[in-house]
């Protein structure tokens, strides 16, 4: 495992030299010359296809990437992944959501202990439980079957399963419909309760620690709501359903041992969607769906594990990535799902890869002197082209983009696919050639403008070009492209952890917020100014109690 420093490595400055050649190469060059730059630069893995040479790269560049991978042991990085080494060493434990959706027969082992058939078994009850509520088996107390089903949690417990279950709405049964409350902002949960009726609504409570603040309290919210409207103590059982690692606080918390599905301390709460976390999704889009979905995570994991370096899709996007953040001083990285179901993705990788690799100590506690994971951003296309893609065309900051799009859509209306389609593509060709002043000034020329006007314009009207991005296709979007897709940028932030040399599975940054929020609470709410902490927090403080008639 990697314990040089990773700018101490020849293959760092080999990098780092590299870089200056390129730094006038033009990637319409690069095409002009290559007429095969595409096949060459094109990866196809678990139902996805990925064309990544709309990069700054050649051969040598890759080259160079690949020597670094190698440097920092990478293979046996990945190696120990999988096979449940303790990857996640601040926590001192392994990080095993490749084994939630294992899908061969062999073990799985977590520090000596086969850990499949406890894997096996929750499916099981899994499947169970999501046939007995679809086929209204289970229904509510006065025995009308469920129209509802509200997930309370949040962070990883929300925003895979509120991902997953909206890119598979074509999918859901029709009878059952999903709401996901996160916030503690009181209006999203008075929102989703306001159009529920408890007598056919199920709670599913999603916390993996069951102490997190904002999910513990929205759903002492639900329970009230549900006991002053029809509900009673003896009814909550028929209602109320937890996924946790922690049972004995779920059951202090008043559900039923009978009602709680089990997570473990291995399952990163960013990667737990493959688990009962993914419950809300189980439960709308059927248990078969949601074994699809394991299964092309399933078939991601092998390729990630099996695949040479070179046509390692997770690899390839993780190097470009390092290439962009360590090399040409790029801060940001954007997602642009090119379908509308897709459209939570930037959020859930946002969580994923900023939660993951937004550290600066690396695993032994010195300090890194590189950067680590970049600014994750996005939206769906083509709405952003008409707000924010400005700036990637012509600002001054530098922003790879992952453009992503299924071949075929679910809603064929009109021509309404094919004109997406063409957005998406166009958006990379013009990100990639750019437009020469000498174009703009010619443009303009035929347009009829006078040379004057054309030359004050043609400045604002050329474009850089040159700017990367990838595009990922695949035929539609169904459980196994979806599951596929999910496990590919898990990967990608597993990499690129690995080379940085940070603990891409913890999350000790959000920790302070947490704990200083206790004493604000505390003095939010009561007249004691004896803990002062800065004057500004002391000065918003006093604005709120002074507004709430505390003092
Ligand atoms: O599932 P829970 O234990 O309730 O945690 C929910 C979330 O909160 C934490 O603050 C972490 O930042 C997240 O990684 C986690 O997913």
């Amino acid at each position: 495992m990697p314990t040089k420093p990773l700018i101490d490595q020849t293959e760092w400055q080999a990098l780092k030299d590299h870089r200056s050649a390129m730094d006038s190469v033009h990637m319409r060059d690069l095409f002009d010359q290559d007429p095969d730059r595409f096949q060459r630069y094109f990866v196809e893995a678990a139902g996805l296809s990925l064309d990544y040479s709309k990069n700054r790269i050649t051969q040598e560049t890759l080259g160079h990437l690949m020597a670094l991978a190698r440097a920092r042991h990478l293979p046996e990085q990945i190696e120990a992944l999988f096979k449940g080494e303790h990857v996640n060493n601040t926590e001192d434990r392994p990080a095993l959501h490749t084994a939630l959706r294992n899908l061969g027969d062999g073990p799985v082992e977590v520090d000596g202990t086969d850990i499949m058939p406890e894997v096996r078994q929750t499916l099981k009850r899994m499947e169970e439980f999501v046939w007995r509520v679809r086929s209204t088996q289970w229904r509510g107390f006065s025995n009308k079957p469920f129209t509802d089903v509200v997930s309370i949690g949040i962070g990883g417990s929300f925003l895979g399963p509120k991902l997953v279950s909206a890119a598979l709405k074509p999918y859901w049964h029709g009878q059952l419909n999903c709401h996901y409350v996160a916030n503690i902002d009181g209006s999203h949960i008075t929102e989703v309760l306001r159009h529920i009726n408890p007598e056919t609504t199920l709670f599913l409570i999603q916390s993996k620690s069951f102490r997190t603040q904002e999910t513990l309290e929205n759903t002492r919210i639900a329970r009230e709501w549900f006991l002053h409207n029809g509900g009673s103590e003896d009814r909550i059982a028929k209602h109320f359903v937890a996924v946790t690692a922690n049972e004995a606080e779920a059951i202090d918390f008043g559900i039923t041992r009978d009602n709680i599905f089990p997570m473990w301390d291995w399952v990163g709460g960013r990667y737990s969607l493959w688990s009962a976390i993914g419950l809300p999704t189980a439960l709308t889009i059927g248990m078969e769906n949601f074994r699809g979905l394991l299964a092309g995570a399933h078939a991601m994991d092998r390729h990630f594990r099996e695949a040479p370096l070179e046509e390692n899709m997770p690899v390839i996007m993780a190097l470009l990535g390092i290439w962009y953040g360590n090399f040409w001083d790029a801060d940001a990285h954007a997602v642009l799902p090119y379908d509308h179901y897709l459209r939570g993705l930037p959020a859930h990788l946002m969580q994923l890869d900023m939660e993951s690799n937004g550290k600066c100590v690396r695993r032994g506690g010195e300090p890194v002197h590189w950067e680590t994971g970049p600014i994750i951003w996005g939206g769906a296309g083509a709405n952003g082209q008409h707000a924010y893609h400005q700036l990637l065309h012509q600002g001054t900051r530098l922003s790879p983009a992952d453009f992503i799009m299924p071949l075929h859509t679910h809603n064929p209306v009109g021509q309404h696919h094919a004109i997406l389609f063409a957005n998406c593509l166009s958006q990379a060709q013009a990100l990639m050639r750019g437009k020469t002043r000498d174009e703009a000034h010619q443009e303009l020329l035929d347009k009829g403008h006078s040379e004057d006007e054309a030359t004050r314009l043609a400045p604002h009207k050329a474009i850089p070009g040159n700017k990367p991005s990838n595009t990922l296709l695949f035929d539609r979007a169904t459980p196994h492209t979806i599951g596929a897709l999910i496990a590919l940028y898990e990967h990608k932030t597993f990499t690129q952890g690995a080379i940085w040399d940070v603990d891409s599975f913890d999350q000790w940054g959000v920790e302070l917020g947490k704990q200083l929020g206790q004493t604000i609470l505390g003095r939010l709410n009561a007249d004691t100014d004896d803990i002062t902490t800065d004057s500004s927090t002391d000065g918003l403080i006093k604005l709120f109690r002074k507004t709430h008639d505390v003092d």
